[in-house]
């Protein structure tokens, strides 16, 4: 969509359906075999001429989002402006629909969103590597939000490796009242295995063949979060809400990334509007999103 001579992206949310946590390493990261997969949940970033860099978002959790330079979006802009030598000037408005610092990568949407869509707004075409390397340094989640799909990130998450898929999964999504901080995730993490032997982090290879062949059932065995028990010890009401899924017919449950939304893995679209429905009312959440996987990675749409 177009408005005013602007350019509208729209990019995925993501689930981690398995999250390999290894020890922290010198400079604080935590080495990860983090395999991706972008669902059907969308925020839409559009890029509009500006005399200022200047930002507004719109939705339902709009108020939790900051519209000065910390913004992803922003710094996405900048640091494409200042690889080009041009002008960071533009305005970006945020159409907002991913839940804020739910753990599923939301603000790295917004700056894999922003890039794209300034990109082609100032006409500089930057090759995809290019593009992948501003994403790497706004943070260790927006390669992946660019590419979508399914991906298996090593190092801190940032080097990519996509991933076939071969079918289409139903997932529900329960939104947590609040937000979790993924720094103070890893923190926990951090301090629940002090003193613990952790193996390197490696991708299961019954996960990636359940991913390949599209299989819900195996893939469902194989769902696997190093940071459910940081996010569950932070947050201890979220067991409620994964006993409330799986009690209503989810196939699996887990922690969404760090959190605090929880991911259900179901047969179908019946089953996923059920399960919604159930967990909406159960009061053990704030709301219950359905949507599918895998989702295309960050797209312009058309005028
Ligand atoms: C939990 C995940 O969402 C899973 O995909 C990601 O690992 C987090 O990715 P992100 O939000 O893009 O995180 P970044 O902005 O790169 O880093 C935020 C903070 O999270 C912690 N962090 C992040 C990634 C990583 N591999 N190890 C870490 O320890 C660090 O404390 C870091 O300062
Ligand atoms: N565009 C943005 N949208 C939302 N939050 C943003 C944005 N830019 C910066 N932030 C800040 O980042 C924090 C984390 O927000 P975000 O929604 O990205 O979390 P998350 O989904 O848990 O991230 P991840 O899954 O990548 O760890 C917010 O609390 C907010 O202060």
């Amino acid at each position: 969509m177009t408005t005013s001579g602007g350019v509208t992206v729209r990019v995925p949310a993501k689930v981690n359906v398995q999250l390999a946590v290894g020890a922290a390493r010198p400079d604080g990261f935590h080495d990860l075999a983090n395999v991706f997969l972008a669902v059907s949940l969308y925020d839409e970033v559009t890029a509009t001429p500006a005399a200022a860099l200047t930002i507004t978002c719109e939705g339902p959790d709009a108020d939790k989002v900051p519209l000065d330079r910390t913004n992803l979006a922003a710094r996405a802009a900048e640091l494409l402006a200042a690889r080009h030598g041009v002008s960071p000037d533009v305005h970006l408005h945020i159409a907002k629909d991913i839940p804020v610092a739910g753990g599923m990568a939301g603000g790295s949407a917004d700056g894999a969103g922003a890039l794209l869509a300034c990109d082609a707004l100032w006409g500089l075409n930057s090759s995809r590597e290019e593009l992948l390397e501003i994403c790497a340094e706004l943070g260790s989640d927006v390669p992946f939000s660019l590419v979508g799909g399914a991906a298996l990130g090593t190092g801190r998450g940032e080097k990519l490796t996509e991933l076939p898929v071969g079918g289409n999964f139903h997932w529900v999504f329960a939104v947590a009242d609040g937000g979790l901080s993924t720094p103070t995730v890893f923190g926990e993490f951090d301090r629940l295995t002090e003193g613990a032997e952790i193996p390197d982090p490696t991708a299961s290879p019954a996960l990636l063949d359940a991913l390949r062949t599209g299989d819900t059932t195996a893939l469902a065995g194989a769902l696997a979060n190093d940071l459910q028990a940081a996010a569950l010890s932070l947050r201890p009401s979220l067991a409620a809400t994964l006993t409330a899924g799986t009690d209503a017919g989810a196939l699996a449950a887990l922690v969404s990334g760090s959190g605090p939304t929880t991911a259900f893995l179901v047969k179908d679209a019946e089953t996923a509007r059920t399960l919604a429905a159930a967990l909406t009312t159960s009061g053990t959440c704030r709301t219950a999103r359905t949507a599918t996987s895998p989702a295309q990675g960050a797209t312009i749409l058309p005028n």
